[in-house]
């Protein structure tokens, strides 16, 4: 069943250059208890579509289609309504977050302050609760009485990740959760955020430039690019057999341990991406497209199948047109 269903969601931030069109009509399903991965470089969109989903952006971005959260319109809610869903039924855990922690407040009374705000526990209950979710993030319990400066990158991203799951969400929004930290600190940081959605069941949206980790830990997995989601499919389909260019070449640039040697090559996409108050005609990626046909200048591009479960915005899998119809001019 469905968690989480995206349909023509839009973000654009009004500027005083004029408007950014960040997210282009992207429509999405997540289902419970399954990892969605997003994929893109900077500015393609990524972090603006994660905030829009808890209605945590800025004033001067305006939001359009629907987002509906176990059926429910997050567009529409009151603002309670919004405060109980935040951090209870969905919780997010921001890129480079461990350095928003407080410095001048023990660990403990911060991971128990979302319980106590939601009433999940009282003050004198709480601290068994941090103990145990500090124990589900592989540290001990007396790290409670630390505080921030005196724990590592990586344990204080792991401090972030049991904020997010004190509430027992049913989805965790994951922005760049380890781009921050060191090869293996990494490695450890997302072979805990496996074992968590084995073990408990929770739904994951993960963001990354990384293709390979999130193919690594994410069943699905959707590729942006200038504001629109270009690919959409399985994870091991679309890192290992990308159907769009722009997948072809961020796969590329992430190779993973043991792939043949041919793969390590990467396809060197040359370029910058479009600036989004002034995008390309036709398909967005054209510019810098090594496969670009005379057309796509001009192409009105689709999420087209691609596969059983599988989309591609290209002209390279758009299906055979049907031939027009033959029209016949009755001469009277
Ligand atoms: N508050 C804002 N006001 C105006 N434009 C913004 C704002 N925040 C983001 N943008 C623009 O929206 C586009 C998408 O940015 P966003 O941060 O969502 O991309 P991203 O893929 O998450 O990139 P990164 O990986 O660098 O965070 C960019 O062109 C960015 O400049």
């Amino acid at each position: 069943m469905a968690l989480l269903e995206l349909d023509d969601v839009s973000v654009t931030y009004r500027i005083a250059a004029g408007e950014v069109p960040a997210v282009r009509g992207v429509s999405l399903t997540l289902d419970a208890g399954t990892a969605l991965g997003v994929a893109g470089e900077s500015g393609s969109g990524k972090s603006t579509l994660a905030m829009a989903l808890l209605r945590l952006l800025p004033r001067d971005a305006r939001v359009g289609g629907r987002i509906l959260l176990d059926g429910d319109d997050v567009l529409a809610m009151k603002w309670g309504r919004l405060r109980a869903v935040r951090w209870a039924e969905a919780s997010i855990v921001f890129q480079g977050a461990q350095h928003g922690l407080n410095p001048v407040q023990r660990i403990g009374d911060q991971i128990a302050e979302p319980l106590l705000v939601h009433g999940l526990a009282k003050p004198d209950s709480a601290r068994g609760r941090v103990a145990e979710l500090l124990e589900q993030v592989g540290l001990p319990a007396w790290r409670a009485r630390s505080y921030p400066h005196e724990l590592s990158g990586g344990q204080r991203q792991r401090i972030m990740i049991a904020m997010a799951l004190a509430c027992s969400p049913r989805l965790i929004i994951a922005d760049e959760p380890t781009t921050a930290l060191d090869v293996m600190v990494q490695a450890q940081v997302l072979t805990l955020i496996k074992e968590l959605l084995a073990e408990r069941g929770i739904s994951l949206i993960m963001i990354s430039h990384d293709l390979s980790v999130l193919a690594d830990v994410c069943d699905r997995l959707a590729v942006m690019y200038a504001g629109r989601v270009v690919e959409h499919g399985p994870s091991r389909e679309v890192f290992h057999d990308p159907k769009h260019p722009y997948s072809a070449a961020l796969a590329a640039a992430f190779p993973t341990v043991g792939d043949p040697v041919s793969r390590l090559a990467p396809k060197g996409l040359g370029g910058d991406p479009p600036d989004p108050m002034d995008l390309p005609p036709g398909c967005s990626f054209h510019p810098r497209c090594p496969v670009a046909l005379d057309e796509c200048p001009t192409l009105d591009v689709k999420l087209w199948p691609a596969g059983p479960e599988r989309r591609a915005a290209c002209v390279h899998v758009r299906p055979e047109q049907a031939e027009p119809a033959e029209t016949t001019l009755e001469v009277s």
